[in-house]
Formats: C-alpha cells, structure tokens, sequence
C-alpha cells in the first residue's frame, strides 16, 4: 500500500517536533499537525514563560541584598506589562525558530487540528485527508479545573497566567503540586500577595518529606500564606475580584483565582474510538515500553501517555521512537533515576529514592545537612538549604540525593550522573571538595545522621 507519508504526527510540542525532525533527517517523509502554536507546553505555556518568570521575580530579593553587600540601590515596581511584551516576543521568536527547524528538516507542517479516521489515516480540520505507515500521537494535556458545585471557571488555569494584562495585587492558588508552588514563589516575588490552599497535609507530595517541609518552610518565612487541608467550598464574582468561602472557615476576597490542581492527557474527539488505542483512567493513551499501542501503526509519546511528564522525557520518547520504528533498533525508554527540578524559591532538585522509599526497600544510612547559605547569611537572612543522600547500608550506593536550595536545579544535573552510573557514597567521599559553595556538602558528610 502506498501511503502520502511514512510518518504523520500530531502534537508539534516537545515530544513531536523532536521525533518528527529526526525521523525526517533519516530520509522519512514526515508530515506534523499543531492546533495551536509549535513549541507546544514547554516553549508557549509551560517551562520556558515560567522559568523567565522564575528570574524576573528573583530579582527583589537580589536588590534587596544588594543594598547590604554594598550597593546604592532603589527598588521600584515591577512592571508587568513591561516584562510580559518582552517575554511575548521571546516566545514568538522560539516558535519561529521550531517553525524553521521542521522547515530545515524537510518536515511538511500543517498549522491545523488534526484527528485519526483509521490506523493509516489523519483527516484535518479543513476535512482532508492524509495517509502515513505510521502515527505519533504527541497530542500533550491540558490544565484541568476540579469539578465543583460553584463555577471553577471564574478562576484562572496555568495556561492564563501568561496572558494576564496586569499583576494582579492578590492571588489564591489551589493545588500543592509543581505549578502551584512554583508560581507560588514566582507570584510572591512580583510582589503579588500570595495563598496557597493546599487539600493534604504538606505540599510536594510524593517528594522526600524533610526536602518538602523545607521548602515549605521557605515558602511562609517569605510571605506566602499556605493553608494545608483547606479547599474552596464556594467561589462568587465580587467587587474586587473573587470571593472565596474556604473549608478552614475564612471568607476572604482575592483578586485572581489560579487552579493548579493537575493537567489531563489530550485524547478527546482525537478520533481513538477508530482505531485499536486503549485509554487509562485519566484518558491517557496506553503504551508498550516502546511507545507502541495496540494498534501497530500507531504510537503515542510525552505528557498525552501520562508516563513522567516532563520536556526531557517527551523528547527521549520521540527519539527511542525514531530509533526503534525507523532505525530498526527497538529501543525502551528509561524511566529509572529520572532528575527532577521543582523551581520554588529556593529550588528543590531530587533524584532516586526518598528517604521514606528507601526505608522500606532495605536498610539506609541517611547524610543531611542543613544550613544557612553564606550569601544570604552575610546579609542577616534566615534562608536554610539542604543537602540530603539516602545511601543503602548493604552496598553503600547512593539510593537518592536530595537539595533544597538555590540553583538545587543545576546541582542535581551533575549529582545525578553519579547516582545513575550507581556510585556509592566511598566514591561520592573520593571527590575533592569544591570550596567555598553549598554543594561541597555532598562529598564531605562523614556521619549518618540516622539510620533506619
Ligand atoms: C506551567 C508548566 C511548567 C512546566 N515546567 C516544566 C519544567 O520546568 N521542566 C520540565 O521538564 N517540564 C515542565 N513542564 C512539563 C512540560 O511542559 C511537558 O512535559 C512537555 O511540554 C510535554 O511535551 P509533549 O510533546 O508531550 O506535549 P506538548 O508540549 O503539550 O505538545 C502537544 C501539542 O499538541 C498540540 N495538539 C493537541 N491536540 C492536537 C490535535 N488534535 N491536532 C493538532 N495538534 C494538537 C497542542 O496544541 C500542543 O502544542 C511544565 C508544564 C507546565 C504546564
Ligand atoms: N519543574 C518541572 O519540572 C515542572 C513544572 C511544572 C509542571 N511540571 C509537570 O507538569 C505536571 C503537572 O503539574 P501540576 O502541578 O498541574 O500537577 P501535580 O499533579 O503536580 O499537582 C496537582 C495538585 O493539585 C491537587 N489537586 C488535584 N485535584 C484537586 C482538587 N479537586 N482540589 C484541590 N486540589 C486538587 C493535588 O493534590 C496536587 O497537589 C507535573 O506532574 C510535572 O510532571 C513539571
């Protein structure tokens, strides 16, 4: 059978451009399909706008040292409109760039949505159709409000928050995840007065306890309101913006509501019912360790497969993709001693086992330590870091290193080489110090301070 391409994808984000650039610098005819903009999550709405806003609002804290370090300093207003043209156009400028990058790849893109009819088949919305051997579901989520009794679309989702026309003076965030505590921090560094309602009992879940109650910490000596085991019970339009009745008994006004209670995969009217692709629970597509799902001529990569939703991880998908269906190499994706970066203020970079995880797979030795960094203790401020390893007991390999601190996003790249070649805590000791920064605490803790 002669189809139009070898391959068509659908989603022009992290995961799909990548697959689709190198299937195509392989000699494949491959055609992409973006709704939207290209870049997808990471370039327009999620980890590059945020992380420009991570720096614009770690600014205020940096002036306000600069004063005691020496500097003649005055701190004005941050200025969002400002900013916000200047970040607009930086993102118009990478969409371009993607844009040209599966022009110069021989990529034939369709600026359209784009569904399944059949395992070979892509109609577009203009009601054409296209033909491919093979089909890459790289389709991402969407940020999801709870279900409520009340209307949970007064209130704004991450997708909104770059498009805001003004700061707004005080914001509630909902959720305890990454994008609520990270805009959290960044909101509160804009000098927005910030709240987080938070349904569990500490923030972070699913990250090393002591790293998470750190960073919670942090959080409220700056300011930040956080209210655990508290959710909206009512939400009404008032004057000044949002009236909010909470389950801890407040009734308190806030100018903007931001939802960050989680994102779903995108597999709605996607045409599935067509083809053999089974969906999860929370309507992810359901792959093999290849990516492949059950219909053979159709794949599914990144965030629309809910395996770990992160950039890295949907572009190592989209090549183990290329590798194992257009290079005839069957290639797995590893998603063991994945790093993480959470970009609070101070960060949080984790990787492998916590503390509690390794506890209850053998024996550990724990190494922590914390402190007061010497930039910020030379100008009287309490901010404490944390340099954390989980090391088992049997073979004295590092199990999981944990850092709360500044650029902690940084540090766990490199730390994490060495946890993932397996080395032990003898080995992580044989390194030389690096002297004076926070980090050289990782190859200088000498004593467990437990062990379980
Ligand atoms: C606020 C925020 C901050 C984040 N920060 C980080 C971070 O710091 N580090 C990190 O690693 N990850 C971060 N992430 C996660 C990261 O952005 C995602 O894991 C990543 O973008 C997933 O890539 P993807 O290719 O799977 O999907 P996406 O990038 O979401 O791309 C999917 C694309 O498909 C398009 N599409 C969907 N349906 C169709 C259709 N039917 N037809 C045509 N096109 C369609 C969409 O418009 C979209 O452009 C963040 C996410 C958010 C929301
Ligand atoms: N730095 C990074 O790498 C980074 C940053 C942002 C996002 N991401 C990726 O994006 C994903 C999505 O992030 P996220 O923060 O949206 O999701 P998340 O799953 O991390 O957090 C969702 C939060 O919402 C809460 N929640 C869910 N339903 C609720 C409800 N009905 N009422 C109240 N609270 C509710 C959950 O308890 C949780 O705290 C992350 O898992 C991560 O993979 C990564």
């Amino acid at each position: 059978m002669k189809f139009d391409f070898d391959l068509f994808v659908i989603g022009g984000g992290s995961g799909g451009v990548r697959a689709a650039r190198v299937a195509a610098g392989g000699g494949a005819k491959v055609a992409l399909a973006e709704e939207s903009r290209l870049g997808g999550t990471c370039v327009i709405r999620g980890c590059v706008p945020k992380k420009l806003m991570v720096f614009a609002s770690s600014y205020r804290d940096a002036m306000a040292e600069a004063d005691d370090y020496g500097w003649d300093v005055s701190m004005g207003d941050f200025e969002w409109p400002k900013f916000s043209k200047r970040l607009n156009s930086e993102l118009d400028r990478l969409e371009g760039v993607y844009q040209n990058m599966l022009k110069n790849s021989g990529v034939k893109t369709f600026l359209t949505r784009a569904t399944v009819k059949d395992a070979h088949t892509i109609v577009l919305a203009d009601g054409s159709e296209k033909t491919a051997k093979h089909i890459l579901l790289a389709t991402g989520g969407r940020p999801v409000r709870p279900d409520e009794e009340f209307d949970t679309s007064l209130a704004m989702v991450s997708d909104d928050i770059f498009h805001m026309d003004t700061l707004p003076k005080s914001m509630l965030i909902v959720g305890g995840g990454f994008i609520a505590c990270e805009f959290a921090c960044i909101m509160h560094g804009l000098g927005v007065d910030v709240t987080l309602f938070y349904r569990g009992a500490q923030i972070l879940r699913g990250f090393d306890d002591e790293a998470r109650g750190l960073i919670a910490e942090m959080m409220a000596a700056r300011g930040i309101a956080i209210h655990t085991g508290t959710n909206i019970l009512d939400m009404q339009k008032s004057d000044g913006g949002l009236m909010v009745k909470a389950s801890n008994g407040t009734e308190t006004e806030f100018e903007k509501v931001l939802y960050a209670t989680g994102r779903s995969p995108n597999t709605e009217s996607l045409g599935l019912d067509n083809v053999d692709v089974e969906l999860g629970r929370r309507g992810e597509i359901i792959v093999d360790e290849y990516s492949q799902t059950g219909q053979p001529s159709i794949y599914a990569i990144g965030d629309v497969t809910n395996r770990v939703n992160l950039t890295p991880v949907a572009i190592r998908e989209g090549m183990a993709f290329v590798e194992t269906v257009f290079n005839g190499n069957p290639t797995p994706v590893d998603h063991e001693l994945i790093p993480y970066a959470v970009f609070t203020q101070p960060e949080l970079g984790t990787i492998g086992m916590t503390e509690e995880e390794a506890r209850e797979a053998g024996p550990i030795d724990i190494y922590a330590t914390s402190f007061r960094p010497m930039q910020q203790a030379f100008v009287g401020r309490e901010d404490r870091v944390l340099m954390k390893l989980v090391v088992c007991k049997n073979t004295d390999v590092v199990l999981g290193c944990h850092i709360v601190a500044p650029a902690a996003g940084e540090m766990i790249q490199m730390a994490g080489i060495a946890i993932k070649m397996k080395a032990t805590k003898a080995q992580f000791d044989q390194v030389c110090a690096v002297h004076p920064t926070m980090s050289e605490e990782l190859v200088t803790m000498k004593t467990p301070v437990r062990s379980a």
